[in-house]
């Protein structure tokens, strides 16, 4: 029986994947062998000697120690774009409310006051204060043109706009999923300098942590519309605070609500609600639901965001071994090795690495002694060591 926690709301029919005469699922389970979470921060938690696999039920991982999972040989799975619909249908919402002023707008109706005609009367006056823009000819620039950015310049190609993007580690799949006549940006000020609309679609990492800061706000056109539904953390709030005070930006509308932007007149801060459709929880708790229980009963990883992407079909007639190591010379001899000396044949094997983590799973014709997998555990290098039966 395998036992998996669960932090936050993940959708029933992620947790249905599971068969409960195998996997015991809740979110009071004490030594897990997987958890499953969305936006709940790990860093401080103690993870547990007995927990084998992280499924992140999104698309970020900053709330997740990757770094220290690693260390363990522990992998952190994701889901690749199973929310990227929903973050694209509100990024093109916050792009119209931005452009046509449609929330001070409602706060003015909200303040009317008289009978209809009274109320007529001031809307008519006052309407000319809440005058926006088309979108057709103006520029979008995105930041990160994975699954959400490539998603939100397409839909700005097909609204008439120029769209330039930025993405020094697009994949050829993004790349290929990109409308024609999309614009390449060399760098983030090159993005900043040509856009009327910027969108951040970057994971948030040390290399992204403050990318929209006062400088590049001051390099930016004027009147700015910022979007970002990535992370509070790639945004300096302060600063868009000042940008906006200046009358250099237009506007700010995010996922991140935060001290410096609150009651601020041309903020719109959502609570976090990028992924908040029935859809994307749906899909984003299946496909981490599907890859923890593939790597609990099968060992096979798809979609980590540490590990090699690593499927071997079941061969041999006995015991599978998985084993994480460090990425160092002679792990695989010391495996085979391990394996020979107890009398026993490889019926398969697969051995992949990933910067410096290698993974491998081994198909052996017959049963591991107990000694020989501890062994294994206490090699120099070795992470983690499981044997599937
Ligand atoms: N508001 C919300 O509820 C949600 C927020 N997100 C956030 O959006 C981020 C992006 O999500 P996806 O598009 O699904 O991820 P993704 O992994 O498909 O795309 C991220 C892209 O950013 C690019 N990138 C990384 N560093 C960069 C840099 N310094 N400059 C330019 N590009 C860079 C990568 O090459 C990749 O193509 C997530 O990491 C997450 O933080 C994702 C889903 C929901
Ligand atoms: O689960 C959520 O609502 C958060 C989604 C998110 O931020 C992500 O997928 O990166």
């Amino acid at each position: 029986m395998f036992k998996v926690l669960t932090f936050n709301n993940i959708s029933a029919r992620g947790l249905d994947r599971l068969p409960r005469e195998r996997f015991e699922v809740s979110s009071e389970i004490q030594q897990p062998d997987a958890v499953l979470l969305r936006s709940a921060k790990l860093h401080d938690w103690a993870v547990p000697e007995t927990l084998k696999a992280v499924g992140r039920a999104g698309a970020g991982v900053n709330n997740i120690p990757v770094e220290a999972m690693s260390e363990r040989g522990i992998p952190v799975f994701n889901a690749p774009g199973a929310n990227a619909n929903a973050v694209k249908e509100l990024v093109l919402a916050a792009m119209f409310l931005a452009a046509r002023n449609i929330c001070p707008a409602w706060a003015f109706a909200q303040t009317l006051e008289g009978d209809d005609a009274a109320m007529n009367k001031q809307a008519e006056a006052e309407k000319k204060r809440f005058t926006g823009f088309e979108l057709p000819g103006r520029t979008l620039g995105v930041v990160g043109l994975g699954a959400i950015g490539v998603n939100v310049a397409n839909a700005a190609k097909a609204l008439g706009m120029n769209v330039i993007g930025y993405d020094p580690q697009i994949t050829v799949r993004s790349a290929w999923n990109l409308e024609a006549g999309v614009r390449r940006a060399h760098s983030v000020d090159e993005v900043m300098a040509a856009a009327d609309v910027v969108t951040l679609h970057v994971p948030e990492t040390d290399d992204t942590r403050g990318m929209i800061n006062g400088s590049r706000l001051a390099a930016a056109r004027e009147g700015l519309v910022l979007l970002n539904f990535a992370r509070a953390g790639i945004v300096d709030d302060n600063a868009v605070v000042a940008a906006l005070d200046a009358g250099r930006m237009r506007s700010y509308v995010c996922d991140f609500p935060s001290a410096a932007l609150k009651g601020h007149d041309a903020v719109v801060a959502l609570p976090h609600i990028g992924a908040s459709t029935n859809e994307a929880q749906e899909n984003c708790a299946i496909m981490a639901a599907d890859e923890v229980r593939d790597f609990l009963e099968t060992g096979n990883i798809m979609n980590s965001v540490n590990f090699p992407e690593l499927v071997l079909p079941r061969n041999g007639s006995g015991d599978r071994l998985t084993v994480a190591n460090a990425n160092v010379p002679n792990m695989l001899g010391q495996i085979s090795s391990a394996v020979a000396e107890a009398g026993l044949n490889i019926a398969d094997m697969y051995n992949k690495s990933r910067g410096d983590l290698a993974y491998s799973v081994v198909d052996i014709d017959g049963k591991l002694p107990g000694d020989v997998v501890e062994r294994l555990r206490q090699t120099e290098g070795v992470l983690a060591v499981r044997v599937i039966e």
